[in-house]
Parts: C-alpha cells; sequence; structure tokens
C-alpha cells in the first residue's frame, strides 16, 4: 500500500516528536520552516524530506497538513493551505484570536472545501465542551499551572519575578483572547477552550506560576444547561520545551493517525 503524505509547517520541538512518533503507512514528505532554519532542517531530516519556506513550493496533495509552527507560522502559511482545499490541523490556536486571521482562514476553507482542525493540544474535554455548549453555557474558566522555566521568554516575565516565587502565584487574569495574544507560546489551548466554548471574549482565563511544579497543569471549570464538569489534566513538558506539553505533540500524532484509520474516535 502506498503510504499517506503528511506535510509539516515547523520543525521545532514538537515537531520533532511528531515526527518521530508518526504512525507507520504515513510519511513525513514536506516541512515548511522559516528561510533561516532551511539549512539545519535539512541536515537533521536528509534527503527524503522537501524542505521548504512556502506551501506554494509544493507539487503534490498532502493527506494532512499539521501545523507545529507557531501562531506566526500558522498566519503566515494557513491561508495557502487551506486554498488549496487541502486539510490542516492546528496547534497554536491563539492565532485564531485574531479576528482577521480567524475570517480569511474560515473563507478560504469554505470556498475550497478544505478544512481547519482544531486539535485539542494539551487539553482534555473538548468534545463534551462542545457538545455541553449546543444546550447553553453559562460560564467556562481556563487555569493553567506552570513551573517558572515554562514561563521564562514570555509576557509574564513583566509581570511576575519568576526567580523569586516561592509559591504558586497567579500572575494573569483576564479573556481567552487576551491571554492568547499576550502568551503566544504558553496560551493557545486558551484559545481552544474558547472556540469550543464560550467564545474568546467571554472565557475566563488564570495563569500560575508555580515554584514547585515539573508539570504543565490544565484546569477547565464548565458549567450551562447540561449541568457542571471540572477536569485537571496534568501532563509533561516535553524535554526539549518546557513550554509545551507531550500531550500536544500527541494529539498531533493521532491527527495524523485519523488518515489512515476507517473509525474515527
Ligand atoms: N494547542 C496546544 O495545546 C499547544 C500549542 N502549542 C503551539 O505549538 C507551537 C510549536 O511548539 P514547539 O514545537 O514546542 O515550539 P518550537 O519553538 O520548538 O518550534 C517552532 C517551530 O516552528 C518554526 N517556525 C516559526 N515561525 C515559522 C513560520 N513562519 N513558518 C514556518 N515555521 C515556523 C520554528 O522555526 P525557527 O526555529 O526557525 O523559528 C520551529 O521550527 C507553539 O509555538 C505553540 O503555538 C504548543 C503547546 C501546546
Ligand atoms: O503545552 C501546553 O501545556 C499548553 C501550551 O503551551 C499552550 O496552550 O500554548
Amino acid at each position: 500500500m502506498t503510504a499517506k503524505t503528511v506535510m509539516m509547517i515547523g520543525y521545532g520541538a514538537m515537531g520533532r516528536a511528531v515526527h518521530e512518533l508518526l504512525p507507520s503507512g504515513l510519511a513525513l514528505r514536506w516541512v515548511v520552516v522559516p528561510e533561516l532554519s532551511v539549512a539545519e532542517t535539512v541536515a537533521r531530516l536528509g534527503q527524503d524530506v522537501e524542505v521548504m519556506t512556502s506551501v506554494d513550493t509544493c507539487r503534490e496533495r498532502p493527506d494532512l497538513v499539521v501545523e507545529c509552527a507557531g501562531q506566526a507560522g500558522l498566519a503566515e502559511h494557513g491561508g495557502a493551505v487551506l486554498a488549496r482545499g487541502w486539510s490542516l490541523a492546528v496547534v497554536s490556536v491563539g492565532a485564531l484570536a485574531d479576528d482577521a486571521l480567524y475570517g480569511r482562514l474560515h473563507d478560504a476553507a469554505r470556498r475550497s472545501g478544505g478544512k481547519l482542525h482544531v486539535l485539542a493540544g494539551a487539553v482534555a474535554g473538548m468534545d463534551g465542551l462542545a457538545a455541553a455548549r449546543e444546550g447553553g453555557l453559562e460560564s467556562v474558566t481556563y487555569e493553567a499551572r506552570k513551573a517558572p522555566a515554562s514561563w521564562r521568554g514570555s509576557h509574564a516575565e513583566e509581570l511576575v519575578d519568576l526567580d523569586a516565587v516561592t509559591q504558586p502565584t497567579v500572575f494573569f487574569e483576564g479573556s481567552a483572547g487576551d491571554a492568547a495574544r499576550r502568551f503566544p507560546a504558553n496560551a493557545n489551548v486558551a484559545a481552544t477552550v474558547a472556540l469550543a466554548g464560550l467564545g474568546m471574549e467571554n472565557t475566563t482565563v488564570r495563569l500560575t506560576v508555580d515554584p514547585d511544579t515539573t508539570r504543565n497543569t490544565h484546569r477547565i471549570h464548565a458549567r450551562g444547561h447540561f449541568g457542571e464538569f471540572e477536569i485537571e489534566l496534568s501532563g509533561y513538558p516535553l524535554a526539549s520545551n518546557p513550554k509545551t506539553s507531550t500531550l500536544a505533540a500527541l494529539s498531533v500524532v493521532r491527527a495524523c493517525r485519523q488518515v489512515l484509520e476507517p473509525v474515527v474516535v
């Protein structure tokens, strides 16, 4: 049987983890990275994978395109993928807090028959939340708790002294849209919860730095006509990037596997 093909946008910590776990029967054929990373990525991947800076260079049709490139990468390449009518599974969901980008990707997919799949990423429960929305939701709160190392290099450094915290400290409380825009590498899940539930402005987000944890912990509380649920997921970060949970990479692997499966769970 010929292998189904995958294109990956971005090849950082998550992309590499996904590549390692790609199910047999699927081949990573194209990787899209910024110009500055082309040489290093070619050296890592060898001849079997075509490394490019633009989706336009690809002359075939991938069975699935996965984005592991950060919000800027989704903004740069998402439109071109969807305009071709391809399927695009994304993790940098916070980019969709930008209404103009959301509209552009939505319209490109609608015109071409392409599909934008918002992956659950580092959290669970998005199916239940989206189902609950059908009956009406009253409130949705999302809280993330991570170690200081996971918040380094982010806007958190301007809000709290990451070297001095001695106990769990909330340093941001606001809307999902605001969180996704201010913490592009750390609060994509806030946008995912918002898209599944009450939207960017009506989803409350709390971000905490916890000096005593090595996990990335996500808690979602939702209340509505269906009743109420609370889930807490305590994930291991990837060794190669403490901002990124292992489960987020695994959600991309799952999306890849679904290309092969006649029954989708
Ligand atoms: N939904 C979720 O649960 C989660 C989502 N994420 C999202 O996944 C993204 C990737 O995570 P991770 O792999 O750990 O991050 P890394 O920073 O390790 O990797 C990002 C990769 O994307 C590349 N890239 C950056 N800009 C572009 C662009 N314009 N076009 C193509 N490629 C680009 C980078 O290249 P270069 O090195 O040259 O910059 C690098 O290869 C995060 O930035 C975040 O947005 C992360 C965790 C959880
Ligand atoms: O991986 C995680 O724990 C979540 C994350 O970074 C994000 O939401 O952007």
